[in-house]
């Protein structure tokens, strides 16, 4: 099965999202992931200029093998853009692979472990009331866990919270990066009021999550996550910036609150001491950005070994054809955890139609062949890339800090 075009396509209906389309002499495409949010057009230019050309007439089947060509024939290794590039590749031969076999993704990679995946939506507020607002929201519609965020008192702009009621959550809303302000110990003296008040509305069953989006110190995540202890969450997610992997040795000495890290992470070499040292309890990287499946798959069963489960990133700047390959990998992975889901708005549901459905707190990927991901390239035509980048973030006095 010969490759015989590769194209980028640029759609912003409502955010960018970035699709490679892998066609072959067989008649048939498969489709790749490729959004790096506030860093697309990067991946475009990579991918155009230094993959794409490469791959026309190689056999598609061949999986591995352009999956080492492009990995070690960059020299540059690793790096969001690269393994963004490269993931969008693999994914797209793995949904080819898949449909010349005839067979749903989830079945080449091993079969079902499980009949459905779980998934844990969003539930954001101004204050902790709206919050617990959007909490019950979600349990009306099934889902069993929720991530909680809301605004802190004294602090204009928080992560994760929509600028205002009622709209949706998207970080990239600028053309040039907007300025947040941000104070840690605002932050840790209002978030375990938000645990507490979910607990005593909703008890003790439904799986809370939280994100702190990489805000603080490794002796004040420790502290976070001791004094949340007795709420008992599913998880406390980028507590502390990763980059120093031992940071956590830290936190983990000062409590059990289980740890979530990842979605920044682009390779193996992001989290290997972080897994061998049983650091965190789920890992966070996911198909689009850390290498395709092919990377992910070898991730997963280094994780698997120190019972470190996945839970995928998922939110709206990864496309429904990331999701589509994710929820198939979730399908047949041994050591799930959980799946991010923030639903796409209806545009962008319109331009990627799909086989994936969601129904009470989980999804199942379903059964065509392939990821089931498609794109109506004649709509995505309509909605032309405009640029938009993620804020940036500082200390009351200033000090740029971690968005
Ligand atoms: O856990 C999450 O979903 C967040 O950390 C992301 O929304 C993140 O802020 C965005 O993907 C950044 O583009
Ligand atoms: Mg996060």
């Amino acid at each position: 099965m010969k490759i015989t075009e590769a194209r980028v396509i640029v759609t912003c209906p409502g955010r960018n999202l970035v699709t490679l389309k892998i066609v072959t002499d067989e008649g048939l495409y498969g489709l790749g992931d490729a959004t790096l949010n506030g860093r697309e057009l990067a991946v475009v230019a990579y991918l155009e200029e230094h993959v794409l050309p490469a791959l026309i007439g190689r056999d598609a089947h061949r999986i591995e093998d352009i999956w080492q060509y492009l990995y070690r024939g960059a020299y540059w290794r690793r790096g969001p853009v690269t393994m963004t590039a490269i993931a969008a590749v693999d994914v797209a031969l793995w949904d080819l692979k898949a449909k010349a076999a005839g067979m749903p993704l989830y079945q080449l990679l091993g079969g079902k472990s499980r009949e459905r995946v779980m998934v844990y939506g969003h539930a954001t507020g101004k204050d902790i009331e709206s919050c617990l607002d959007e909490v019950a929201r979600h349990v009306e519609q099934g889902y069993r866990a929720v991530r909680v965020q809301c605004g802190v008192p004294g602090i204009p702009t928080t992560y994760g919270v929509a600028k205002r009621e009622g709209e949706r959550y998207e970080p990239a809303d600028s053309d040039l990066p907007a300025e947040h302000v941000w104070d840690t110990a605002k932050y840790l003296n209002h978030v375990p009021k938000l645990f507490a008040a979910v607990r005593e509305r909703f008890g003790d069953d439904l799986h809370l999550l939280h994100d702190v989006h990489h805000r603080l110190t490794p002796i004040e995540a420790g502290r976070l996550g001791k004094r949340v202890e007795e709420y008992n969450l599913f998880w406390l997610e980028d507590c502390t910036p990763a980059e120093n992997q031992e940071a956590f040795r830290l936190i983990r000495q000062h409590t059990t609150t289980p740890l979530a890290v990842g979605e920044v992470f682009n390779s193996i070499h992001d989290c290997r001491e972080l897994i061998q040292e049983q650091l965190i309890d789920y890992i966070r990287a996911t198909l689009v950005h850390a290498g395709g499946i092919t990377h992910m798959r070898r991730i997963a069963d280094l994780a698997a070994l120190y019972q470190v489960r996945t839970g995928f990133h998922g939110a709206t700047d990864l496309s429904p054809v990331c999701m589509g390959a994710a929820l198939h990998f979730d399908t047949w992975v041994p050591n799930f955890g959980i799946q991010e889901h923030m639903p796409h708005e209806a545009r962008i549901e319109e331009v990627f139609p799909h086989a994936y459905r969601f129904a009470d707190g989980h999804f199942t990927p379903g059964e065509v062949p392939g990821h089931g991901v498609d794109i109506d390239e004649d709509l995505a035509a309509r909605y032309p890339y405009q640029r938009a980048s993620l804020p940036v973030n500082r200390l009351v006095d200033g000090t740029l800090w971690h968005w």
